[in-house]
This record gives C-alpha cells, sequence and structure tokens, in this order.
C-alpha cells in the first residue's frame, strides 16, 4: 500500500480576504511523482505556496511523514527535507554556478557530505559542471532551471516541490527537464510533486496526476486518462 509523504487534507488559501484554493485534499505519495494540472489563475501556486509555508493557510491541514506541519515556515521545512523550486526559478543570478550550489547546500548540517552531493548533481547535469564559474544569470533559462533543481537537490530533500519548470523553455529543454526529473525521482528516491501546464510532455513522466480547477481538485488518478484530449478540456 502506497504511503503520504505529503498530504494536504481539506486544504483553504487564498490573498487578504479572497480565497483561492478551495478545501483541497491530495496526497503525494512515497516514491512517487505526482503531476498537478490546471489552467491559468487555477490556484495551483497558491495550493504549493501554502503547502510549504510560503503563506498560512485558511483551514485545513498539512502532513508530512504524518505530522502536522501546517503553516510551518520554510526554512524549517527545507530543514525537514522538503524542498521547493519556485516558478522563475529562485537562483542568485549574479553568483557563479558553483557558489549557487553550494548555497544550495547551506542548510545541511553535515558539510562533509556535500562534495559528493555535488558530484552527483554535476552527474546529473553535467552543464553544471561545464559551466561552474560562469555567472547564473548569463545561463540559458533550461541552464537556470537545471542550476534550481540542482540547488535544492544540494540538501537531499526527500520531497520536491517544482512550481512548472518548464515555463519559457524551448521544447526540447522540456523534454530535457523532464527526464532529469525522471532520473531524480528513479536515482534518489525523491518524492516530487510538479507543477505544469505542459501537458504532453509532462503526462509521460507522472505516476498519478491530480487537475486544479478554481482551487478546487476536478480529478485524481492515472495520468493516462488525461491524454484524452477532450476528457482533458472538459476538466480544465
Ligand atoms: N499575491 C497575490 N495577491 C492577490 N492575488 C493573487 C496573488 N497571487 C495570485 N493571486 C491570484 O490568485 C489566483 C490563483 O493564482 P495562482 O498563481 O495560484 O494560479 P496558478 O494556477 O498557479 O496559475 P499560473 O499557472 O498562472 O501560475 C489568480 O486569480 C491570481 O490572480
Amino acid at each position: 500500500m502506497s504511503t503520504a509523504i505529503l498530504e494536504a487534507r481539506d486544504l483553504c488559501a487564498g490573498y487578504g480576504k479572497k480565497q483561492i484554493v478551495n478545501g483541497v485534499s491530495l496526497s503525494l505519495n512515497t516514491g512517487e511523482v505526482l503531476l498537478i494540472l490546471g489552467h491559468n489563475g487555477a490556484g495551483k501556486t497558491t495550493f504549493v505556496r501554502a503547502l510549504f509555508g510560503l503563506m498560512t493557510p485558511m483551514a485545513g491541514q498539512v502532513l508530512y511523514e504524518g505530522k502536522e506541519i501546517t503553516g510551518r515556515k520554510p526554512a524549517a521545512n527545507v530543514a525537514d527535507g522538503i524542498a521547493f523550486v519556485p516558478q522563475g526559478h529562485g537562483i542568485f543570478r549574479s553568483l557563479s554556478v558553483h557558489d549557487n550550489l553550494e548555497l544550495g547546500g547551506f542548510v545541511e548540517p553535515d558539510k562533509s557530505v556535500l562534495p559528493q552531493r555535488l558530484e552527483q548533481i554535476n552527474g546529473l547535469f553535467p552543464i553544471l559542471k561545464e559551466r561552474a564559474s560562469q555567472t547564473a544569470g548569463t545561463l540559458s533559462g533550461g541552464q537556470q532551471q537545471m542550476l534550481a533543481i540542482g540547488m535544492a537537490l544540494m540538501h537531499e530533500p526527500r520531497v520536491l516541490i517544482l512550481d512548472e519548470p518548464s515555463i519559457g523553455l524551448a521544447p526540447n529543454l522540456v523534454e530535457r527537464v523532464m527526464s532529469s526529473i525522471t532520473e531524480i525521482n528513479q536515482r534518489f528516491g525523491t518524492s516530487i510533486l510538479i507543477i505544469e501546464q505542459n501537458v504532453p510532455l509532462s503526462l509521460p513522466i507522472a505516476h498519478r496526476a491530480a487537475v486544479i480547477k478554481t482551487g478546487e481538485v476536478v480529478y485524481e488518478g492515472a495520468p493516462e486518462p488525461l491524454q484524452d484530449h477532450v476528457k482533458l478540456m472538459q476538466l480544465f
């Protein structure tokens, strides 16, 4: 039986008095890639922000490894093994690629493990090794996305949350980023929650999928049925 590593129970969140996420219950199971799809403005980002502690939920609960963490601050979540890569990457553009990766390992208490992690990440994204001394802001969009994911992996998270990693990328780079997500999941056993709008390229990497519409889950289950364009459009 699959066990939830990260779980939202009836989660509600919004801005000011405006509620955007309306009672979302979703579980990320240990070892899986869960894909969250939905239209622009459906509330996907607001949902993961509330999950990760970037905003305080209006109601509901967040559980991590069975323990309630509702409203816990992002720093505590990172230290406890949850990583979040926001839309637009969240890298330090004026620092070198290497320095960005080092900063990614900042929360790791045992610094002696970092060189080996850096090697693993360079193995996953060889371009980051080639460009180690280059300023991060001069990397291409795809390379910046790889760097952002690499930074998140420096503290070996058990859960990785990715908010639209394909945004603004050329299709060949989207494929590269998607295959790296599969590789991270398989190689490191990381449980991954990914928000995407690129349906054709993200569906194949998902073990399960959910669709959020106006702040509610309207589909949760196998990804395959969503390959049916008509069904998908009905859900969107
Ligand atoms: N900081 C904010 N203050 C007020 N309203 C916001 C804020 N951020 C987002 N919203 C509103 O919340 C709604 C949901 O936005 P959200 O970013 O969660 O959607 P999304 O599904 O992630 O869409 P996208 O794919 O465009 O990021 C939108 O109507 C948006 O305008």
